[in-house]
C-alpha cells in the first residue's frame, strides 16, 4: 500500500491543516508494520507544532521512545481485528497519541495517528520536570520555556472530535483505494478487450440480412490464412471486422498492425511500410522496422489501399506472393510471414478499367471479398447499433437508458453519410448533453441531423402529434425551461414567475432534467 500517495489526498491534506490549527498537533501515517512514513527519513523530521515533539523527534533517544508508543499502539490494532475506532495510548514526556486503524479491502494496513498533546494541564511542578527531561534528550535546546507553556491539552470532547476526524481520514482512504480497484479492474478488462475480447464477432453488431451473411462469412474467413479485401464507405466498420478476423483466426495471437495508405505521401509511406536503411535520405539518422516486419507472424490491415501509388502497388505484391520486400535504401531484402487484410471505400474493379490499379495486384488481395453495407441500407440495425453505443458510452451512474420514441424516428429518416461512425459519436453527444434524463429527447440531436430531416429544425418540436403523452409533456417542458434559463441569464426567480411555478418547484425541474451545468451564476441566489 503506498501511503506516499495517501498523504497527498485532499482530504487527508486538509485534515492535517484542521488539526494543526486547532490543536497544535501533528498527522502521520503509520505502515501496515507499525513504522511512520515520515520519521523514516532520519534527521529530516518535517516540523510539528509542538515544540515539545520537535524537540524529542530530533533525538535519537527521543525519536527511539515515540517509535516505542507507536508501536505499542500498532500491536493492540494488529492483535485485534475487531478494533475499528481510534485508540488512545500514553507516550513518553506525558505526552499522548492517538491512532484511527485504516482498513482497507478488510486489511489492516495500518493507522492515522496525532502526537504530542496532554490530556491536562500540568501544575508547576510537572512543567519542571517536563523541561529537565527534554533538556535531557537535547542539552543546550534552546525556548525550552516557551515550548513547555505552549503545550496542546486535549480535554475529553476535543479528543472525541480529533478521534472522529481520524477514523474520517481512514475511511475516505479506504474509499480512495476501493474506487482505485475498481478503476484498475475496468482498464484491466479494457486492456483485455482490447487484445482480442473487444473484436469477437458479437461485438460487430447487426441483424439485418445482409449482416447475417456477412456473420456466415467471416467465420470462414477467419480460420483460414486468406487475403481479404474489405469493401465499403468511410465509418461502416471495415477495421472493426479485420480486427475481428484477426482475432478470431490462427494468428490471434501475433500482432495486429494498422496503417492507412492515404495518410502519407508516397516516399513516407514506403519507409513506414517497409522501413529504411540508415542514409538511405536526408533525416534518415539509423536504420528503422518497417510495418510489414513489426507485422510478422500477425495480420496487417492496409485501409484505403486504392489510394496507393503504382511503385508501391508492385512492391506490395512481392510481399504478398513472395514474402518479401526491400527497405528504402537497402540492398537485401527481407522476409515476413505476414496476412494481408486490405480495405477500400473505392471501386478497384473500376480502378483497374481505367488502369490507375495494377490488374494482377487486384486478383491477389481480391481472395475473398467483404462488402460492408452503408448504414441506410440496413435501418433494422439501427435500434441495435444505438442500444450498443448507448452501453458503450453510459458513464457510471448515468440514468439514460434509451431514446425517445420522437428521437429514434428522426436517426431512422436520416441518411447517414458517415455510416456508423457518425451515429456512435451521435450517441456519445448525446449522453453527454442528456445529463440525467432517463430517454434522450430528439431536441438534444444535433441540428445538422435535424435540419436534413426536418429542413427548419424547430418546426419538429411543435409538428409532433404521436407519441406518449408524457414523453411529449417532459420533452416540451424541458425545452421551456432550458430556453428560459438562457433568456433570463439564469434568473430563477424571474422564470419561475414567467412559467407560473414557484422558484423551489423550478430548481427541482432543473435538477431532474440536468441543466444545471454550464449556466452563468444565478446572480440573484448569490446575492
Ligand atoms: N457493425 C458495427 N457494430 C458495432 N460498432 C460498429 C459497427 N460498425 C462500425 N462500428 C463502430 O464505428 C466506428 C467506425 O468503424 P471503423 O473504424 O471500423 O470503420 P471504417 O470503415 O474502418 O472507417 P474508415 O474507412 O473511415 O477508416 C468504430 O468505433 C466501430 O467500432
Amino acid at each position: 500500500m503506498d501511503l506516499e500517495r495517501h498523504q497527498n489526498l485532499h482530504t487527508i491534506i486538509m485534515l492535517r491543516e484542521v488539526i494543526r490549527k486547532w490543536w497544535r498537533a501533528e498527522l502521520h501515517l503509520v505502515d501496515r508494520n507499525g513504522v511512520v512514513l515520515e520519521w523514516q527519513k532520519g534527521g529530516d523530521i518535517p516540523p510539528t507544532p509542538n515544540a515539545c515533539c520537535r524537540l524529542s523527534l530530533t533525538s535519537r533517544e527521543g525519536l527511539r521512545r515515540c517509535n516505542q508508543s507507536v508501536r505499542q499502539l500498532h500491536e493492540q490494532f494488529r492483535a485485534n481485528r475487531r478494533l475499528r475506532r481510534a485508540l488512545v495510548h500514553p507516550c513518553h514526556l506525558q505526552f499522548s497519541l492517538v491512532g484511527a486503524p485504516l482498513y482497507v479491502h478488510d486489511e489492516y494496513e495500518g493507522f492515522l495517528l496525532v502526537e504530542g498533546f496532554l490530556r491536562e494541564p500540568l501544575s508547576g511542578r510537572e512543567q519542571e520536570l517536563l523541561k529537565a527531561r527534554v533538556r535531557e534528550l537535547q542539552p543546550g535546546a534552546p525556548d525550552v520555556e516557551r515550548a513547555v507553556e505552549r503545550l496542546p491539552v486535549l480535554g475529553d470532547t476535543n479528543l472525541e472530535k480529533l478521534s472522529d476526524l481520524l477514523e474520517y481520514g481512514a475511511s475516505e482512504i479506504a474509499a480512495y483505494e476501493a474506487e482505485r480497484a475498481r478503476k484498475e479492474e475496468r482498464s484491466i478488462q479494457a486492456l483485455s478487450r482490447d487484445t482480442g475480447e473487444t473484436y469477437r464477432f458479437e461485438d460487430i453488431i447487426g441483424r439485418s440480412g445482409a449482416m447475417q451473411e456477412i456473420f456466415k462469412l467471416l467465420e470462414k474467413v477467419s480460420n483460414s490464412e486468406a487475403t481479404v479485401l474489405i469493401n465499403g464507405e468511410s465509418g461502416t466498420g471495415k477495421e472493426l471486422v479485420a480486427r475481428a478476423i484477426h482475432y478470431n483466426g490462427p494468428r490471434r495471437q501475433g500482432p495486429f498492425v494498422v496503417q492507412n495508405c492515404s495518410a502519407f505521401n508516397d516516399n513516407l509511406l514506403e519507409s513506414a511500410l517497409f522501413g529504411h536503411m540508415r542514409g538511405a535520405f536526408t533525416g534518415a539518422m539509423r536504420d528503422k522496422k518497417g510495418l510489414f516486419e513489426v507485422a510478422d507472424g500477425g495480420t496487417f490491415f492496409l485501409d484505403e489501399v486504392g489510394d496507393m501509388s503504382p511503385a508501391l502497388q508492385v512492391k506490395l505484391l512481392r510481399v504478398l506472393q513472395e514474402g518479401t520486400f526491400l527497405p528504402v535504401g537497402g540492398t537485401h531484402s527481407r522476409e515476413v510471414d505476414v496476412r494481408v487484410i486490405a480495405a477500400t471505400h473505392k471501386d478497384l474493379g473500376e480502378m483497374v478499367k481505367r488502369g490507375e490499379f495494377r490488374e494482377d495486384l487486384y486478383y491477389r488481395i481480391n481472395v475473398i471479398r467483404v462488402h460492408l453495407p452503408p448504414l441506410r441500407d440496413r435501418r433494422d440495425d439501427l435500434p441495435l447499433l444505438v442500444d450498443h453505443f448507448l452501453r458503450k458510452h453510459h458513464r457510471e451512474g448515468q440514468r439514460a437508458r434509451g431514446l425517445s420514441s420522437e428521437a429514434m424516428a428522426l436517426l431512422g429518416t436520416y441518411a447517414w453519410p458517415g455510416n456508423v461512425r457518425e451515429l456512435e459519436n451521435e450517441i456519445e453527444r448525446l449522453l453527454v448533453l442528456g445529463g440525467d434524463l432517463e430517454l434522450l429527447p430528439a431536441e438534444l440531436i444535433s441540428s445538422r441531423i435535424r435540419d436534413a430531416v426536418t429542413p427548419g429544425g424547430s418546426s419538429f418540436l411543435t409538428a409532433r402529434a404521436t407519441g406518449r403523452l408524457h414523453e411529449a409533456v417532459e420533452t416540451l417542458e424541458r425545452e421551456m425551461i432550458h430556453q428560459g434559463l438562457l433568456r433570463t441569464g439564469n434568473n430563477k426567480s424571474r422564470l419561475a414567475r414567467e412559467l407560473g411555478i414557484s422558484r423551489s418547484n423550478l430548481i427541482l425541474k432543473i435538477a431532474k432534467y440536468g441543466l444545471d451545468k454550464g449556466l452563468p451564476p444565478d446572480a440573484e441566489a448569490d446575492a
